[in-house]
């Protein structure tokens, strides 16, 4: 597939509890407009979720978030990963993912973590918490001595502020739970995940 940064401008980060939410909740992302999908290790119904997802939701790119240790790598892969998300970047980890054959995120928030990465040839990462650690100005400002390096921000964005972040150079694009509100997932009301999904696909 081509880089995941560019496949769509904003990627659902989905916090699932019901695993009977997963596939309409994908549907109704990917009818908006939003086929990339990272669905969080987080929860129990993570794993299960993704093997839902990517065996009966067509048109969706189905990956999992969260991934914080070798083995969350192997069984991300193994439910039908398309990719992979994490919030930090240590070795082994980054091993583990670069091994496993799908595109991966690693997440870093300093300029140390970037040439890290840097170095060992990666030019695409998580910036998280994105927010938290300084927001649009922050990383463009990491593009400074950075500008090699893209990034899918992630961490406090909604719908109002993806725009700033991805009108920067470095930005491919910005990840967010705000397309899928728990409230909406709880009361299965998939048409106001799609209704997010559209406008959120619109922007860039
Ligand atoms: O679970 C992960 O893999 C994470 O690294 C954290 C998430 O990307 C953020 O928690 C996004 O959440 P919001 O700030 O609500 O958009």
């Amino acid at each position: 597939m081509s880089s995941l940064l560019d496949l769509a401008p904003v990627v659902p980060v989905v916090v699932i509890d019901d695993v009977g939410t997963a596939v309409p909740m994908a549907r109704a992302l990917v009818a908006g407009g939003l086929p990339v999908i990272e669905v969080t290790l987080r929860t129990e119904a993570g794993l299960e979720s993704i093997r839902r997802i990517a065996a009966e939701v067509e048109g969706a790119v189905v990956g999992a978030g969260t991934v914080r240790r070798p083995a969350d790598v192997e069984a991300a892969v193994e439910a039908g990963s398309r990719f992979l998300v994490s919030p930090g970047s240590p070795a082994a980890l980054v091993d583990a993912m670069a091994e496993s054959g799908v595109p991966f995120l690693p997440g870093v928030a300093t300029a140390t973590e970037v040439m890290a990465l840097f170095e060992r040839g990666l030019r695409e990462m998580k910036f998280f918490p994105a927010e938290q650690a300084g927001g649009v100005n922050y990383l463009k400002a990491l593009g400074g001595p950075l500008p090699e390096v893209r990034f899918c921000p992630t961490g406090g964005i909604r719908l109002a502020t993806a725009p700033s972040y991805l009108a920067l150079p470095n930005v491919g694009c910005v990840g967010g739970t705000w397309l899928t509100p728990a409230d909406a997932l709880a009361a299965g009301d998939y048409a106001a995940i799609e209704k997010l999904a559209a406008e959120a696909a619109t922007l860039r």
